[in-house]
């Protein structure tokens, strides 16, 4: 096993690709990075093979229960064990060869001079000025508008997909506060290069800061009055250009229908910082959009910038981020030249992947909002094969991959030189024209061009599909994160969000170019599993239902479903449990998180399952006969401050009715009620063998569902659970109880 598997990789790796750079070029003997194993390999290998003989012999055990009596409840945990034993098997995939990189920026100087560096166009993405508040993506912008990297190499492409003045208006502000911004930074090497969060924090003080920070809150000030009135008066105008540029918001512009808008705030050849030194170039980009023509969201959005970045600066390099990611390196993309400018890359690396982090995580992260597993232990385990997915932002790619053929518009060619200013009549002209909403008509974007349309984890998706056609990728995980975002405090908006995904998800799994058909052939096996293990996540649901109702069902009907407590298959189901349980545990330990976290993760895997995965299930179906148009629900990230107080306090923030939090508090009270029940018949009977395991699922289930105990009966303030869905769920408990018996 260990030999195949062995094989396997090496021959993923036939074109050796991101190992030490050592053995390249006769002269230079500095590495600009180094890839390895992790340790933990081998015993992961071992404990597979061990635990897939456990799998194997309780489906057996199940098979022959089955074959001896048919009942609905046999066939229900066989179909529950055999969903867990998939996503078991293809969760191995990540596990067989997890690497870890490094980078040595300090040996990039050997390779290239600074004048060698390629040209980067950053894209950032907005939708909606209510739901992203402009200032939060003008942070974003002057982050990265203030890396370390040659100015008049970089330019940043704002996408606003709200077609909103009021997020113009403030990268009006954003432009001339930059002017004094990146210097300062620059001067005094500041570290932190998004002003809120370096505000915010106790940085250094410099004897100019007090002045920059006055600006700042004086834009702060203006662009979030502007925000509040909705719209922008004439004392906020500065000058006749302006309000030129306002004045294309006419009565019939809508954010779902209009012209397409492009604006030059910076150029690089033109403007000058206080100090005299060149800008960035940054352009405002609200594509085109017509009512009865699909947008496909944010795919759609950066396929605009593709092409209108094509005309204008037509960078080799692209950088994709979202609203709230904002840079906290301004080293990042030097970094990223170590893999780039590496003469012994492989020539088909197509992107390198930073983790998506999030800054203001509570204590013991009660949502499991980091995301750990699954964007870093996860991503680290694709990057042994051929490299992590796109995880839609904190990704650097080459141009190349997104432009498949030649195009029949020569802007749009990838060796197309822009020599016109950016501001020139032409080139605005043809920006325009790129960003029409009809320019895609009969056009291969979205199929073989650009980010791909099909699916709402367009990212997902995309990353997928370069890497069936061949496209490698690096997953980059520096000890100081490149990029922090924001993450939801409040449980349904985090619910939701997963919920979109799901759908997303279910999209890819069931497209013609499904991971288990088309991607275990086309990229590898073990990569196919990968994204299998994905696109198909939302069917852990069917486990998680089963085991949170059948086994309580039946200890409430005194049937007992599962082997006595002194039979050796009891062990067996004890060794899967503590098996699963314990090796995510301990990865979250070796990867440095504390216990509580692992525990609050755990409990998020149950509570998606029984949320976001099974509407997820049921909206995807309800799509896919034509019922349901669910679309992207941008997330919020307006925070509000009662919520944040109790995000802090580690509680949980449920507020709203939504039928989403029903199976949860419904699987709650059955679960306790059963436990209850059974201590009662336990003391009665003193028979606990034949329930025993029954029993200690649902208190299992009861310690998990703790903070919905509190949320339904102890707590009074607004996050607790609303009384209706309290009410709900205890009738549809009792009718649970009262239909149970008829399959028992
Ligand atoms: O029609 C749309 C919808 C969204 N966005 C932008 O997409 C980004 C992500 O939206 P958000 O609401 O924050 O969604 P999340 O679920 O947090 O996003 C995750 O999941 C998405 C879908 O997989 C990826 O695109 C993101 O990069 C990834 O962070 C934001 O910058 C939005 O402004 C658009 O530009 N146009
Ligand atoms: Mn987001």
């Amino acid at each position: 096993m260990h030999k195949i598997l062995d094989n396997l990789i090496r021959m993923i790796h036939s074109k050796e690709m991101g190992s030490s750079t050592e053995s390249h070029g006769s002269t230079i003997h500095v590495p600009l990075h180094t890839c390895v194993l992790k340790s933990r390999n081998s015993a992961n290998r071992l404990f597979a093979i061990v635990y897939s003989f456990a799998i194997l012999s309780l489906l057996y055990h199940h098979c022959i229960a089955l074959l001896h009596s048919f009942t609905i409840v046999s066939l229900l945990i066989l179909l529950a064990d055999a969903v867990l034993a998939f996503m078991w098997a293809t969760s191995q995939a990540f596990r067989m060869c997890p690497v870890e990189r490094r980078v040595f920026i300090e040996n990039l100087e050997h390779y290239a001079k600074e004048s060698d560096y390629p040209r980067l166009d950053v894209f950032i993405c907005t939708a909606d000025p209510y739901k992203e508040p402009p200032m939060c993506v003008v942070n974003t912008a002057l982050s990265v508008m203030a890396y370390d990297y040659p100015t008049e190499k970089l330019s940043v492409y704002v996408s606003d997909d709200g077609g909103s003045k009021l997020t113009l208006f403030a990268f009006m502000e954003a432009a001339r506060f930059a002017t004094h911004w990146l210097p300062y930074c620059k001067k005094n090497k500041i570290v932190e290069r998004c002003p809120d969060a370096y505000f915010k924090s106790n940085n250094s003080w410099f004897p100019e800061t007090d002045r920059i920070k006055m600006m700042y809150e004086n834009m702060r000030v203006r662009v979030e009055n502007v925000v509040q009135e909705g719209t922008i008066s004439r004392d906020y105008m500065t000058n006749e250009g302006e309000s030129e540029a306002f004045s294309r918001w006419t009565d019939e512009f809508t954010p779902q229908n209009h012209p397409p808008v492009v604006q030059v705030l910076l150029e690089h050849s033109k403007d000058k910082d206080v100090t005299g030194h060149t800008m960035p170039n940054l352009v405002y980009v609200s594509r085109g959009k017509s009512m009865n023509l699909p947008h496909n969201f944010k795919a759609g959005a950066l396929n605009v910038l593709l092409r209108v970045s094509a005309t204008m600066t037509n960078a080799p390099v692209i950088l994709t981020l979202d609203t709230d990611m904002y840079s906290n390196d301004p080293q990042t993309p030097v970094r990223v030249l170590c893999y780039l400018l590496d003469p012994g890359m492989d020539p088909k690396l197509g992107y390198v992947q930073f983790p998506q982090i999030f800054h203001g995580i509570n204590e013991n992260d009660i949502y499991g909002g980091q995301l750990k597993l699954e964007f870093q232990i996860d991503a680290s385990g694709m990057d042994g094969l051929v490299g992590p997915t796109y995880v839609g932002t904190g990704c650097f790619f080459r141009r190349g991959v997104f432009f498949g053929g030649p195009s029949e518009t020569p802007e749009l060619n990838q060796d197309h030189l822009v020599n016109e200013s950016i501001n020139s009549k032409e080139v605005l002209a043809m920006a325009h024209h790129v960003a029409d909403c009809n320019f895609e008509k009969q056009t291969k974007w979205g199929t073989e061009m650009g980010l791909r349309y099909g699916s709402l984890v367009e990212d997902f998706y995309t990353g997928y599909l370069l890497q069936c056609k061949g496209w490698k990728s690096i997953f980059c995980n520096p000890k100081r994160p490149a990029f922090l975002g924001n993450s939801p405090i409040n449980l349904h908006s985090i619910l939701n969000q997963i919920m979109r995904w799901s759908v997303g998800l279910l999209e890819v799994a069931f497209c013609r170019y499904s991971p288990i058909t088309f991607g275990v052939k086309s990229i590898n096996p073990l990569t196919g599993l990968c994204y299998a293990h994905y696109a198909f996540w939302s069917i852990w649901s069917i486990p998680i239902t089963i085991y949170a109702f059948v086994p309580q069902l039946a200890l409430l009907n005194c049937a007992s479903i599962f082997p006595k407590a002194s039979e050796p298959w009891f062990l067996l189901y004890i060794f899967l449990f503590l098996g699963a349980y314990g090796q995510e545990c301990l990865e979250f330990m070796l990867d440095g998180e504390s216990i509580q976290r692992w525990w609050n993760n755990q409990r998020m895997w149950t509570i998606r399952g029984l949320s976001s995965f099974i509407f997820g299930l049921a909206e995807y179906w309800l799509k896919f006969i034509g019922i349901s148009t669910f679309g992207f629900n941008v997330t919020s990230k307006v925070v509000d401050e009662e919520q944040s107080k109790r995000y802090n306090q580690g509680i949980f923030d449920f507020g709203v009715p939504s039928p989403l939090f029903l199976p949860i508090t419904t699987a709650a009270v059955i679960n306790l009620v059963s436990f209850l029940w059974g201590i009662v018949h336990v003391l009665k009977q003193r028979d606990l063998e034949g329930l025993f395991m029954q029993m200690l699922l649902a208190s299992f289930a009861i310690v998990n569902c703790w903070p919905l105990y509190e949320a339904m009966v102890l707590r009074t303030d607004e996050g607790k659970m609303p009384v209706k869905i309290t009410l709900i769920s205890i009738t549809l408990a009792w009718a649970l109880y009262l239909v149970a018996p008829v399959v028992f």
